[in-house]
């Protein structure tokens, strides 16, 4: 079956409001895959036999993981591609050769579009430059990230993701430095060919992680005006705390009124880098559906969950996002 294309649906329906899934790699370790290595949630394709035993643990957990959060109402999911950068993958698995490489990322993809069936929008998640040496909840990008070659780092998993009729979507994930964002904005639709989002990693106190504002980061957006990527038609938050992600999306919608935003925070608890362990820090304050609620009045137009949410958390919001469409 064909799709319809996910910006048309979101522009030609602007009250509708979309159901992501939750956090991949966190759900995957809780059904028992160690994503603790240096590709993260990657890790479970990186294993020959995720291919040939048609008996293949991962593959069924990978499977399940899919079915929870279709069954929760996700109508938009991710490819399990975080951490699979080229630089990533090449560094630290068997597979060193772009070839190779190119090979791993069509076969997930394809994979996943498997998993989800034909009907339901597929993204292909790409983390931040920082996901590389986890610096994504720093921001900290060394002493010169202007001088970062992120075309260098993004451009052999872009140009797989580019060419694949299994994605409607790329997604930008956990992007902390305002480098890194520049440097995206400026690639037109010879290096970003689909429609794409950003999702910003930003600290509890409204700021990205290197300490730009959100509304520096509106007035670039419009600074940019006709020069933007036409693909370019979502931005927000992911992996940010549960508890501060609406004021976050208040400041980017009061610079941005009528660009479509797009949220995923975490549960809340904070990642420890070193030990990869997430650490609680505080309960939640509100639930999904004052979390909805205060995302639909700031102009989010999808919504699921980040790190450490689950098939229950993405069940709550797809109910609050149902409710408050009949009211
Ligand atoms: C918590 S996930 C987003 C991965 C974090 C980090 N890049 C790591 O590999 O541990
Ligand atoms: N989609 C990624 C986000 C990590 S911040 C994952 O679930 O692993
Ligand atoms: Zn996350």
């Amino acid at each position: 079956m064909t799709r319809t294309s996910i910006k048309s649906y979101l522009l030609e329906n602007p009250e509708a409001v979309l159901v992501l899934d939750g956090g991949q790699g966190t759900e995957l370790e809780n059904r028992g895959i160690q994503v603790a290595n240096p590709v993260w949630s990657t890790i479970p394709f990186i294993n020959e036999s995720f291919w040939s035993d048609p008996a293949s643990k991962d593959r069924e957990i990978v499977k399940s993981m899919y079915q929870a959060f279709l069954k929760s109402g996700a109508q938009v999911l991710m490819t399990v591609t975080y951490q699979a950068s080229f630089k990533s993958v090449s560094e630290n698995t068997r597979i060193k050769t772009l070839p190779q490489y190119t090979e791993l990322l069509t076969k997930i993809v394809s994979f996943s579009r498997e998993c989800i069936g034909s009907d339901k929008w597929l993204v292909g998640c790409i983390g931040a430059w920082g996901a590389h040496n986890c610096s994504e909840f720093t921001g900290e990008y060394g002493p010169e990230p202007e001088k970062i070659d992120f075309l260098e780092y993004f451009e052999p998993q872009l140009s797989t993701f580019n060419v694949s009729d299994d994605l409607d979507m790329i997604g930008f994930e956990t992007i902390p430095n305002f480098h890194e964002l520049k440097a995206i904005l400026s690639w037109d639709t010879s290096i970003i060919s689909k429609p794409f989002f950003i999702g910003l990693s930003v600290h509890e106190n409204g700021l990205l992680r290197d300490g730009t504002t959100m509304e520096e980061i509106g007035r670039y957006i419009k600074s940019l005006g006709s020069n933007l990527n036409p693909n370019f038609f979502l931005i927000g938050v992911n992996c940010v705390s549960f508890n501060h992600s609406s004021e976050m999306l208040e400041s980017l919608h009061r610079e941005l009124p009528d660009f479509p935003l797009i949220a995923y925070p975490n549960s809340g608890e904070v990642y420890d880098t070193v030990k990869k362990v997430w650490n609680p820090k505080e309960s939640h304050t509100y639930t999904w559906d004052d979390i909805v609620k205060k995302y639909k009045a700031s102009g989010v137009r999808i919504i699921g969950g980040c790190c450490r949410t689950t098939p229950s958390d993405i069940e709550a919001i797809s109910e609050a996002v149902h409710q408050s469409r009949q009211q």
